[in-house]
């Protein structure tokens, strides 16, 4: 297979997880003899260092081009100062929207060898699998107005929904539910908000076309709550891009990393952006000791929905079990004995295992 992959690796951490992300890929193509080819952007803070903006059109040109995408993060102390036009956030928000990515996947799902990693109980902890669809070019982020008033003696966001967008990230939260535990949460602020109420109807009004999956609604409040006190009463969860932010960076709790945690931003058809949920973790950015996990994970997912190489996908994630398993880790997990690693060491044993596991593959194939 042929693909041609565009990375932005953007700020902080971001550039060290990218190149972990290229590594596995290219490990991916040598041994199932793909060709995939990369291209760099600039994004966010370096892409305004770089070229004034947070994204520039040969960045945009480029995503449109490719066949998928790698994200690694952006931001950074050193341009918190800057007017929200030259924010490197911008520039994350800005592709999403160019692309229409308007669904964002992010699958909570925790590892047996990081159980006593998060600070929850063990048993609260245990066999979480939930999946977070969260409205990605909507709601409170991309809502006009959004500005400074009266000299900035007042300020305006504003949460502004149409139908037929809460409608199609619905759907995506039904779909996923189909193929999976067969319930969803729809979670809003329906006792206070108009979108929320909105966002009910809407769920009600399309739920029959879904006989299979029960649904429920639940107040955001109470959700974030039930996320750590309850995880397995969930399976999708449907929710507002603000809300779902929040919650999928709570979420990362239950795997005992923020670290951990990856998403694919999606439209229609089978193309995606792929980005850890983390950010650019400017406290440890330059180390060389950011966790690749999620971005590894998050490249599972590309190959999974955007290529349909559903072996590939899960010789990452069962390589990156297996390297958990024999308790190596890196240093935002909180892991009892085993050993401690740096980003270039973790890449490295991940492809040893997808080497090792893919050679075992094919030989037990050709006694099949
Ligand atoms: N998708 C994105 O690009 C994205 C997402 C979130 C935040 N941000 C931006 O990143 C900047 C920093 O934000 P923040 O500090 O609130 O959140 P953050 O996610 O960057 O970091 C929060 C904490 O988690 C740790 N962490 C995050 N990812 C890690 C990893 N892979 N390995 C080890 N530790 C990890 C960090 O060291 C930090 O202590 C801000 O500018 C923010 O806007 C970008
Ligand atoms: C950096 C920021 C704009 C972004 C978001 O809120 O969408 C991030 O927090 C995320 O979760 O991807
Ligand atoms: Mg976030």
């Amino acid at each position: 297979m042929k693909k041609h992959i565009v990375l932005l690796p953007g700020d902080g951490i971001g550039p060290e997880v990218t190149a972990s992300a290229q590594r596995v890929l290219e490990a991916i193509a040598e041994e199932f003899d793909h060709t995939f080819t990369y291209e760099s952007k600039a994004i966010g803070g370096y892409a305004i260092d770089e070229y004034g903006t947070p994204l520039p059109d040969d960045t945009t040109a480029a995503c449109k081009q490719a066949d998928a995408i790698v994200l690694g993060a952006v931001g950074g102390p050193k341009w918190d100062q800057n007017p929200s036009h030259l924010r490197p956030e911008r520039g994350l928000l800005g592709i999403r929207k160019e692309l229409n990515l308007f669904a964002n996947l992010r699958p909570v799902q925790g590892f047996d060898n990081l159980l006593h990693a998060s600070p929850l109980k063990r048993e609260v902890v245990q066999d979480s699998d939930l999946l977070i669809v969260r409205e990605l070019t909507g709601g409170l982020y991309f809502g006009q107005p959004s500005e400074r008033r009266n000299d900035g003696a007042s300020v305006v966001d504003t949460l502004a929904y149409d139908r037929s967008e809460i409608e199609r990230i619905v759907r995506k939260g039904f779909e996923a539910a189909q193929v999976r535990k067969k319930h969803l949460t729809s979670v809003d602020k329906a006792n206070v908000l108009e979108s929320s109420k909105m966002w009910r109807e809407v769920v009600e009004e399309v739920k029959s076309d879904y006989p299979d999956v029960t649904v429920d609604h639940m107040l955001v409040d109470a959700a974030a709550m039930r996320l750590i006190t309850n995880p397995t009463s969930f399976d999708v969860i449907v929710t507002e891009n603000m809300f779902g932010d929040i919650l999928s960076d709570e979420a990362s709790v239950l795997t005992g990393s923020l670290g951990m945690l990856p998403s694919a931003s999606m439209r229609e058809d089978d193309f995606g952006l792929y980005e850890p949920v983390h950010g650019s973790a400017p406290d440890i950015a330059g180390q060389g000791i950011a966790n690749p996990l999620a971005t590894l994970l998050s490249v599972a997912l590309l190959l999974r929905h955007s290529f349909h190489l559903e072996n590939e996908a899960k010789l990452i994630e069962s390589a990156v079990a297996d390297a958990l398993d024999q308790g190596y880790h890196t240093r935002d997990l909180h892991v009892k004995g085993g050993q401690v690693i740096n980003t270039e060491q973790m890449t490295g044993i991940i492809i040893d295992f997808i080497r090792a596991n893919s050679a075992t593959t094919s030989i037990m194939n050709c006694y099949a």
